[in-house]
């Protein structure tokens, strides 16, 4: 079947994204409590211990919530940069030595038929990455919890077939939202989460590829609603010059209260 995905769940209240070839299978953050993610993978069919690790982003809670103890459950190595595990350790709980992967940021690796690359992301977290996965000459991206797409960044996100990009707020519903100032201001600068329309705007450098499926992700339940989410990129786009086909390129959901059905990715 190849590089295919599921999120199970994207937003502040929890993520967590399997990966999977015919030979491998990795899950990206466990930002739910471990007894849920086991409940979502059995869902997806999956077994915990048939994973064969876990890539972790960065350290907020709304990324590890689950981490320690579904680790611990089913005896996976965790992959995290050095300073992500530093910051996390205290959060996670004991986790044998065997279990501690240090994959270092820009750096590559690879299980059995799936390569995995980690790259460098503007958060306000320690060390913050996200991840490209390729096998079977198919590339998927995540990209969330990024302040702004850096040109480093967008290089890294080309030619990518899917993206999971997030799209976090609508600046105006922010602006005129509960938060307090600080947060907003926290929220809106480059170390804390993509706009509706900075998703827009990465999308028309990356539209040009081969990019057929962009998942919108980590969307606010306080500033945000996915019809707007989709209005709003697909409105840069077009101001922008970029139209599509329906059958040439699909925006498509991500959900904080259920997964994804599988997409295969090619
Ligand atoms: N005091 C706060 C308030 C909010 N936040 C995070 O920024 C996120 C933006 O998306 P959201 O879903 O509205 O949730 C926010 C918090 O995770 C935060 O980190 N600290």
């Amino acid at each position: 079947m190849g590089l295919r995905f599921t999120v199970l769940s994207s937003g502040s209240t929890g993520n967590a994204t399997v990966v999977s070839t015919d030979s491998a299978s990795v899950l990206v953050d466990v930002g739910l409590s471990g007894k849920k993610i086991d409940e979502l993978l059995r869902e997806r069919e999956i077994a915990g211990q048939d994973l064969d690790g876990i890539f972790v982003t960065h350290e907020h809670s709304d990324h590890i919530k689950g981490l320690g103890a579904f680790a611990r459950r089913h005896r996976l190595p965790i992959y995290a940069n050095e300073r992500t595990w530093g910051a996390m350790l205290r959060t996670i709980g004991e986790i044998p030595d065997e279990q501690r992967k240090i994959l270092p940021t820009d750096s590559v690796m690879e299980i059995a038929d799936l390569r995995i690359e980690s790259y460098a992301i503007s958060h306000d977290a320690i060390e913050p990455v996200g991840y490209c996965f390729l096998a079977d000459g198919a590339k998927l991206s995540l990209a969330t919890d990024l302040g702004y797409v850096s040109d480093k960044v967008m290089r890294q996100l080309q030619n990518s077939d899917v993206m999971v990009l997030e799209s976090n707020h609508d600046v105006d519903m922010l602006r005129m939202g509960r938060y307090p100032w600080n947060i907003k201001r926290r929220i809106l600068g480059d170390t804390g989460h993509l706009s509706n329309e900075a998703a827009g705007e990465a999308l028309c450098r990356l539209l040009t590829g081969s990019l057929r499926r962009v998942y919108l992700a980590h969307l606010s339940q306080e500033h945000n609603l996915m019809d707007l989410a989709k209005l709003t990129v697909n409105t840069v786009l077009e101001d922008n010059g970029y139209f599509y086909q329906k059958d040439e390129f699909a925006l498509c959901e991500t959900y904080h209260d259920r997964p994804t059905l599988w997409d295969v990715v090619k």
